[in-house]
């Protein structure tokens, strides 16, 4: 049997399919490549160019592949983007996902597991955030995500599908054997930029806002490394194949860092002491974000093999660095 991976030539997707054939799975990845990257696609994988929101292909390939389960990351994820163009995100994350979890029903795949965000809690009163907190995103992108876990909720109440939505916090890193990382050249994400200011590709770095309510005044997030996020998807899919029930499990670790934190980490690691500039709080942040991360523990028995900030540094910096030949080798 088969798993369908949608966004499987982004950053989170190929390090998927690479834990899936780790474990020996045949796996098929569908992607549009708006974002994503043809030589991300793993070799053994089989590859299908499209779009999630093509329901009349997604039945081909499900039947074609004997897909019996399907993990979705295809999607828009860059939040300001999304308050920019509303109907875009509810389009590419609400819309085509409506049209993938009915292409599931159709054909009968009994499991799906959901790509979802710490971004469905909002501007949360507490932390850290456990998955009961109340759901109230302030982006157009956490609405968009939140809607589709209430789609699978509905479904799988109405029909014989099954279903894990994860919420992932701050992912981070690249694959340890260097195999994959983050290679949007667009990228916004705290750790991604700070190793290109490391690596000299940049000529320094933004800290978004000081004066939150923190020790050090800088954000708090909960790094997870994407390795260990790839693994827990593995072990819900697993859970789902032994008759675990739908349910939704928060992924971070459960402990925040800085981003001055952060920032050290980046220079230590690198031995680059490289300019960052103190600016001005960037719209829709939340001072803090920390998984309340004991569900995903006690019911998948998933434990973390890089909850350690300055592995996951080393690893997106070594990232980094084959990216940067990489570009090298093709000028
Ligand atoms: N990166 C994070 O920190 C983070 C945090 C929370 C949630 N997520 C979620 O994880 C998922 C993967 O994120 P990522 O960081 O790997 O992003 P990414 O942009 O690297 O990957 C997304 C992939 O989906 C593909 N895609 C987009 N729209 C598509 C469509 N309509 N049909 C087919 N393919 C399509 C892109 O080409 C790309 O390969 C997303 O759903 C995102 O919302 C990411
Ligand atoms: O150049 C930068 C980049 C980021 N930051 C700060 O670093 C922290 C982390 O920012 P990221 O952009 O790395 O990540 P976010 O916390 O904004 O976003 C993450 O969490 C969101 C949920 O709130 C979404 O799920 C999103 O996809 C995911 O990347 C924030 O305080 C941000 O202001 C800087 O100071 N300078």
């Amino acid at each position: 049997m088969t798993v369908l991976v949608t966004g499987g030539a982004g950053y989170i997707g190929s390090h998927m399919v690479l834990a899936l054939r780790d474990a020996g799975r045949e796996v098929v990845v569908l992607d549009n490549l708006s974002t994503g990257f043809r030589w991300a696609v793993h070799p053994e994988a089989a590859f299908v160019e499209g779009d999630c929101g093509d329901e009349a292909l997604l039945g081909k390939v499900i039947r074609e592949h004997g897909v019996d389960a399907i993990v979705h990351f295809a999607g828009s994820i860059v939040v300001p983007d999304s308050v920019a163009d509303p109907l875009g995100y509810y389009l590419n994350n609400t819309v085509r996902s409506r049209a993938l979890i009915a292409a599931a029903v159709a054909n009968g795949v009994p499991r799906f597991l959901f790509s979802s965000t710490a971004a469905v809690y909002g501007d949360a009163k507490e932390s850290p955030i456990v998955e009961a907190a109340p759901l109230d995103p302030v982006s157009p992108y956490g609405t968009s995500k939140l809607m589709t876990e209430m789609m699978l909720r509905d479904t799988a109440r109405a029909h014989p599908l099954k279903y894990v939505a994860l919420r992932y916090f701050n992912v981070a890193g690249a694959d340890p054997a260097g195999r994959s990382g983050q290679s949007s050249p667009r990228a916004t994400h705290l750790i991604k930029v700070a190793t290109q200011a490391a690596l000299g590709e940049r000529t320094h770095l933004d800290v978004f806002g000081t004066d939150y309510p923190t020790p050090d005044g800088t954000c708090l997030r909960d790094y997870i490394h994407v390795s260990d996020l790839a693994r827990a998807h593995v072990l819900a899919l697993d859970y789902l194949a032994a008759g675990g029930e739908s349910t939704v499990f928060n992924c971070g670790y459960g402990r925040g860092y800085s981003v001055l934190e952060v920032i050290e980490a980046v220079k230590r690691v690198s031995g680059v002491d490289f300019p960052v500039n103190h600016a001005p709080r960037r719209a829709g942040d939340p001072a803090a974000l920390v998984a309340g991360a004991g569900r995903i523990r006690e019911t998948l028995g998933w434990k973390p093999e890089f909850d350690h900030l300055d592995t996951i540094v080393a690893h997106a910096l070594a990232w980094e660095r084959s990216l940067a030949a990489r570009r090298q080798a093709a000028e």
